[in-house]
């Protein structure tokens, strides 16, 4: 490959990218033939790029000030830039002081989408930062990106199917650029993080939950794509807001609602096949678990809220164990909230239990208990119960509120899951470890604003004695003269390796197994040195080997279950898994 440049048409030049720069590079190599269209492929590393000032505005080929001045020449860029040539490492270095000058969050989550005109520097410094850089593109920023969406709108990210869309929903899938996609995360807005109904400006989630499918689990940007399905909101604060980007209306529901939400995925598979993962995030209890049901049977899905939720408690929980002690069938679980993650999380561990002990699911679901906003979920209330619920209505006397829960069932781990906020008083802290020498305790609502208590609530009230985690982060905490370091019992630790090991063997399909494969490979990632420092859960930094690992072991249970479509199996899937990976550095353009 010597020239660097094949032809000119329209502007869009065809390049050789040089093949040693490609190492590492990933799902982008294995999937190679899908990075551009057929037509554009010279040679495997031959495709089309736009030149001059529109390689300038192009996200994915874009290196700024990193393009060499043989590049500048070849590809039409001699004065258009600054003669200085800033290596990526240097516009890294750069970017990330200028970042960790603001001092208000959300104007770091600005200049982090901002950075996506660049978006192998914006991989960059979000693989190499992740743990400074987590709370900004995640939990809990994202959370206060949705809610004022529309006022820091500057372009528009991901696919928005309204209910003007009703009838058209395969042309606009057709509309978005990309057409190898891998990886749908798709909301309805309605119940975003513990925020509730943020409408149509729940698209921040999507977002930011495919920019950790890259950058935590390697998935390849362009085969990424958020969708958000507008059916209106019900928040009047939205509808009355100048700068909201949504349908003004009120929600669309029942049949309405399920047309479209059947258009969309009957389009998904038309257009993308039927090895498309479809993660449904942040919808409202009363849809999230029948949409699960009803397209778990015929399409690729996985619902992060119950399932992945659910598959990070159960690797904290049986990690803690180290800790706490005793086996998983000898530990009574209470969980304040009965939605999606609550109970998702009950099932898991009920059928983990299961599994270890041989004793029927019915039976392993009684050391678990729920309570909602009306008290413990008990057999007399079964009749006014949602169906989700319903397995859990054990008997017991009526229980009125958390504290009567806790000193009636006296468990030894107390989970939050109910979207709001301070929740786990000192009353209820106090209880809980009065029973306990080290009482597990998750607090796992989001964004910070809605976590059941704070690590240092939680580290005070038990006089150090509590195994705390919690679905946003905290910083470590000093307490009688010891720090407390507390672990993010959040699903970014599951979905993006889950989504890995399901893209990597061509799964058509998604079974419990594998959420429980998944939970006990990211169980098996935590070290004896963290469990020093009472974590559960390894760190963050570590995150692209441990996604490996569980993509390893998703792949392998989907092989075994049969499930897997990519043949011949390859002989070792972590290394076939890493191998996979995208990595974020400049490719160069020779
Ligand atoms: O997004 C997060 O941080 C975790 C999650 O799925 C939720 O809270 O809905
Ligand atoms: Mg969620």
């Amino acid at each position: 490959m010597e020239s660097t440049m094949k032809e000119m048409r329209d502007g869009v030049s065809v390049l050789d990218l040089d093949p040693k720069s490609t190492v590492g590079g990933g799902v982008e190599d294995v999937y190679g033939e899908d990075r551009a269209t057929e037509d554009q492929l010279v040679t495997p590393w031959t495709f089309s790029v736009a030149s001059g000032y529109s390689l300038l505005r192009d996200p994915q080929h874009n290196k700024g000030l990193a393009f060499t001045q043989n590049e500048r020449d070849s590809h039409y860029l001699r004065g258009l830039l600054p003669p200085a040539v800033v290596n990526q490492e240097l516009q890294e270095r750069k970017l990330m002081n200028s970042i960790r000058q603001y001092q208000v969050p959300l104007q770091k989550y600005v200049a982090m989408m901002d950075l996506q005109r660049n978006q192998r520097l914006f991989y960059k410094l979000l693989v190499d930062n992740v743990e400074e850089l987590l709370p900004v593109v995640y939990t809990p920023t994202v959370g206060e990106a949705c809610q004022k969406y529309g006022s820091i709108f500057r372009r528009p990210q991901g696919l928005y199917i309204s209910l003007n869309e009703k009838g058209k929903i395969l042309e606009v899938l057709k509309n978005w650029p990309e057409r190898s996609i891998q990886v749908i995360v798709v909301t309805d807005g309605e119940r975003i993080l513990g925020l509730g109904d943020l409408g149509c400006q729940g698209m921040g989630i999507p977002v930011g939950k495919l920019a950790l499918y890259t950058a935590l689990g390697g998935l390849r940007p362009s085969s990424c794509l958020p969708v958000t399905i507008d059916v209106g909101t019900n928040n009047e604060e939205l509808l009355n807001n100048e700068f909201y980007i949504g349908l003004r209306q009120r929600r669309a529901t029942g049949k309405e609602y399920s047309e479209l939400l059947h258009e969309f995925m009957t389009a998904v598979k038309q257009n993308y096949g039927e090895k498309v993962l479809v993660q449904f995030e942040d919808f409202a209890n009363h849809n999230a678990f029948d949409l699960l049901a009803k397209y778990g049977t015929t399409h690729l899905v996985f619902n992060d809220d119950i399932q992945g939720t659910a598959s990070v408690v159960l690797a904290g929980v049986v990690a803690a164990l180290n800790l706490i002690g005793g086996s998983l069938n000898e530990h009574k679980f209470l969980f304040l909230g009965a939605g999606e993650a609550g109970t998702g999380i009950a099932e898991l561990i009920a059928l983990e239990v299961s599994k270890r002990t041989k004793v029927p699911l019915e039976e392993t679901r009684k050391k678990i208990w729920l309570v909602d906003s009306k008290g413990l979920i008990v057999s007399s209330r079964k009749d006014s119960l949602q169906h989700f619920k319903q397995p859990w209505a054990h008997e017991h006397e009526p229980v009125k509120d958390l504290l009567s829960a806790v000193k009636a069932i006296k468990p030894t781990v107390l989970i939050g899951s109910s979207g709001v906020g301070r929740t786990f008083t000192k009353e209820v802290i106090e209880a809980v470890s009065s029973y306990n020498e080290k009482p597990l305790i998750l607090a796992l609502s989001n964004p910070t604003s809605q976590s059941e208590c704070t690590a240092e609530e939680a580290y005070t009230w038990s006089e150090g004695r509590a195994i705390f985690a919690s679905g946003s982060p905290f910083d470590p905490f000093e307490y009688n003269g010891k720090v407390y370091v507390s672990g993010q019992a959040n699903n970014a630790y599951i979905f993006p390796g889950f989504g890995l090991g399901l893209v990597i063997s061509g799964a058509i399909r998604v079974h419990d197994d594998m959420l429980l494969a998944a939970s006990e490979a990211l169980a098996g990632q935590v070290s004896k040195e963290n469990y020093d420092m009472g974590l559960i859960y390894p760190p963050f930094s570590n995150i692209r080997k441990i996604s490996a690992q569980i993509a390893a072991s998703v792949a392998a249970k989907a092989y075994e279950l049969g499930l897997a479509t990519r043949l011949p199996r390859p002989a070792d899937l972590f290394k076939y898994a890493e191998s996979c990976m995208y990595t974020p550095n400049y490719r160069s353009y020779r």
